[in-house]
């Protein structure tokens, strides 16, 4: 048997709301009613409501204060149910313009009704600080869950994919993606699903600190090893013994630490600076970098070998106009993670917003866009966040629009992870489904640098 959609309504006049309730029942509903007083804490009673419908004619002045504060607390969207004239009143007019998802009459059609309360189901979740969208697999929102890494797109699905892969054997990690793409929070995904879990994980930023202090920082040092060491130190790798290191920005790395990042890798011991024991530490290796390290290795500026260690297995974060699906589920997402800071009045983005936000190409990804939002959110001084608050101007996205090429390349790579996820990675389902060969497949996946499922093994 089907499971019924649930309803609030909410009426002042118990006969016209029993009337209202059959019509309602009949196409397939089940109603919650809510008769006055009006508490938000009522909305509690059912949290399976995913949409409401208000009966204002006939409704007291009086009540329209009480109506106001629950519709504010609400995540559903209302529908009223109202003869023209009861709009004309100015205060009646500004509460459905504002708070209400739609307008109909009594004589509307149930078929209509119907599909307009089907249609407006979804934003009941979008609003919820619950980003998932309401059709996704639950295996999905669990995703989610686990990372706290928001995505629904086949790429992101595909990174999800792989995190689980490497997550469980313990050979080093490269993962590679522009700035602001959430390789470091990729890096701590995998330590959460890997069996070192329950022990710590460690970042450090190559870039960061000066050339000098490196050394010490990452190996440690004994004391009196360089004048100023006046205690023995121990170094960042040591300190993660049984845990996760990630090393951000290791293309930085000076050419003499490479070495002994690579020593280390070899033997699984250091040496601290000064001292002279092996001391043998159990870390697991995560390396970021958003440089292309083959040029800097053509360059002589990191070593081939080195790379070679690291890549052994590789992850590539996605940039986030190649995944534009995702930018109003995360915008949505930050949206309710800093709405402890915006005023009370603001109440999410204007339909103009979330166009310009799909359009502009994001260069700083999703640090980017947490910026802006969150910006937006001081800035904005209507109800709903405008392109202007979020400082994206029209001219921009004009800058940063793409060329044909650019969209072939980028349809091409979400045709080809979309097919290789409904075929759960298998190649060769994937090829008759796209109508080429798997030779094909296997060109395009390394022209996209989309990770087999096995995850490719180098070095
Ligand atoms: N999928 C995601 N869902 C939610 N938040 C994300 C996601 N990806 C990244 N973020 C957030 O975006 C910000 C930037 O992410 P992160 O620091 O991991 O990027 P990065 O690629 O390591 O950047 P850099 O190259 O500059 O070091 C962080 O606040 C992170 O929490």
């Amino acid at each position: 048997m089907e499971m019924k959609q649930r309803c609030w309504l909410v009426a002042e006049d118990p006969a016209a709301a029993e009337q209202l309730e059959a019509k309602i029942d009949s196409i397939g509903w089940k109603v919650r009613r809510l008769s006055p007083p009006l508490f938000s804490s009522r909305l509690e009673e059912d949290r399976e409501c995913g949409v409401g419908l208000v009966l204002l004619d006939g409704m007291a002045d009086a009540r329209l204060a009480q109506l106001e504060a629950m519709l504010l607390e609400s995540h559903c969207p209302w529908m009223v149910v109202a003869a023209d004239d009861a709009v004309e009143d100015a205060s009646r007019r500004q509460l459905v313009a504002t708070l209400c998802h739609a307008v109909v009459a009594p004589t509307i059609d149930l078929a209509e009704l119907d599909c307009l309360m089907r249609h407006a189901l979804p934003l009941s979740l979008l609003r919820s600080g619950d980003s998932r969208p309401c059709h996704r697999e639950a295996a999905l929102s669990a995703d989610m869950a686990e990372y706290e890494m928001v995505g629904t797109s086949p790429v992101m699905r595909s990174l999800f994919q792989v995190i689980r892969k490497v997550a469980a054997v313990e050979a080093p990690i490269l993962i590679g993606g522009e700035s602001g793409t959430g390789k470091e929070l990729t890096a701590q995904a995998i330590h959460e699903r890997s069996p070192r879990a329950s022990s710590s994980f460690h970042a450090i930023n190559c870039g960061a600190l000066p050339d000098h202090l490196i050394q010490s920082e990452l190996f440690g040092h004994e004391k009196g090893a360089f004048t100023g060491a006046v205690h023995r130190k121990i170094g960042r790798i040591e300190a993660a013994d049984g845990g996760t290191l990630f090393l951000d920005e290791i293309g930085d790395l000076p050419l003499e630490l490479q070495v002994n990042l690579l020593r280390f890798l070899e033997t699984q011991s250091i040496q601290r600076v000064g001292g002279l024991e092996e001391i043998r530490v159990d870390v697991r290796i995560i390396a970021a970098t958003h440089v292309d390290l083959e040029a800097a290795i053509e360059e002589g500026r990191f070593r081939e070998d080195l790379y070679h260690r690291l890549n052994v297995l590789h992850v590539r974060v996605p940039a986030l106009r190649e995944h534009p699906d995702d930018i109003e589920v995360m915008a949505r997402y930050f949206f309710d993670r800093f709405s402890g800071e915006k005023s009370a009045r603001l109440k999410g983005f204007s339909r103009e917003a979330l166009v310009v936000m799909r359009q502009y190409a994001w260069p700083g990804n999703i640090r980017e866009l947490i910026n802006r939002i969150r910006r937006a959110m001081v800035m904005c001084e209507k109800r709903l966040i405008q392109p202007r608050d979020l400082g994206i101007e029209r001219r921009k996205i004009v800058r940063h629009s793409m060329t044909l090429d650019q969209a072939r390349e980028r349809a091409e790579r979400e045709a080809l992870v979309a097919a290789l996820e409904r075929n759960e990675s298998r190649v060769r389902p994937a090829a008759r489904e796209l109508g080429v060969s798997h030779v094909t497949i296997y060109r395009l996946m390394e022209k996209h640098d989309i990770s087999h499922p096995g995850v490719e093994a180098e070095g």
